[in-house]
């Protein structure tokens, strides 16, 4: 059988997403953001496609303001629209702990960040997730105030999808209850729900890692879930104990 091509669109039709992104979301983005969000088209091309969706960024801010975040955690930065998005919406004394292998595209990024005015607000390591991930719940070189256990209001993940099991093993150590870890593209593609043969080749491996992670967070009691078909699906989950 012939593999299905690639999309990042879950909805019935590409132009019911145009219609949502003109109509209700680049009016409503942040002109730095917007800036950040072409400067990385022209820069990175395909991708590009790497970066939030302008609606699922609008929905992220939205939710850091109603839980009133403060303090969060970010693994897999790029050149960083998640992260200006979630630094825009936290307040001036809030603090991102940002996480990415890649040093170089968080650069490229910097600019529009220090004009939002909000660099203060982002702590960057570039480091593999889990060294800094241990680093914060084994008090090594990371933190600054010990443990840190039990302290973030947030994390947003967005790195290796093959690993996310084993982030989520850490971050649920390390946001309070009542926070959240919000997984990003939780339906990879569309490619959760088709045959495995539908499938193109490179997507196979994370579809796997993808469709292990829901079911195993479906089953996980010190959690309540909503997963978000939003981008390429959107995954929350709130620490009940
Ligand atoms: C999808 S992009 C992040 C996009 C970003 N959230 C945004 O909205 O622009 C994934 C990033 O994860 C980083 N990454 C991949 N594996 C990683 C790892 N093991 N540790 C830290 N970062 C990693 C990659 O370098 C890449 O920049």
């Amino acid at each position: 059988m012939e593999a299905r091509k690639q999309e990042k669109i879950i909805l019935k039709t590409p132009a019911l997403l145009k219609y949502i992104l003109e109509t209700s979301c680049y009016p409503r983005e942040h002109e730095q953001l917007k800036q950040l969000r072409e400067a990385t088209v022209e820069k990175y091309q395909f991708r590009s496609i790497m970066n939030v969706p302008v609606d699922e960024g609008l929905l992220l801010s939205m939710l850091l303001k109603l839980m009133n975040a403060k303090k969060t955690l970010e693994l897999g930065v790029f050149t960083g629209y998640s992260l200006l998005t979630t630094a825009l919406a936290l307040p001036f004394d809030g603090k991102i702990t940002a996480v990415d292998l890649n040093k170089e595209a968080y650069e490229f990024g910097l600019p529009f960040i220090r004009k939002a005015g909000v660099e203060h607000k982002i702590n960057f390591f570039q480091s593999d997730a889990f060294s800094v991930l241990n680093d914060l719940i084994t008090n090594f070189q990371t933190s600054k105030q010990g443990n840190e256990e039990g302290s973030f209001d947030f994390a947003f993940v967005d790195a290796n999808k093959d690993t996310y099991i084993e982030y989520y093993e850490l971050l649920i150590k390390l946001v309070k209850v009542g926070g959240i870890i919000a997984f990003d593209n939780t339906l990879w593609f569309g490619s959760v729900a088709e045959p495995e043969e539908m499938v193109e080749e490179h997507l196979r491996p994370s579809r796997k890692h993808t469709r292990e992670l829901n079911s195993f967070l479906t089953t996980d009691s010190r959690i309540e879930l909503a997963h978000v078909s939003i981008g390429d699906g959107l995954t929350l989950c709130r620490r009940v104990y």
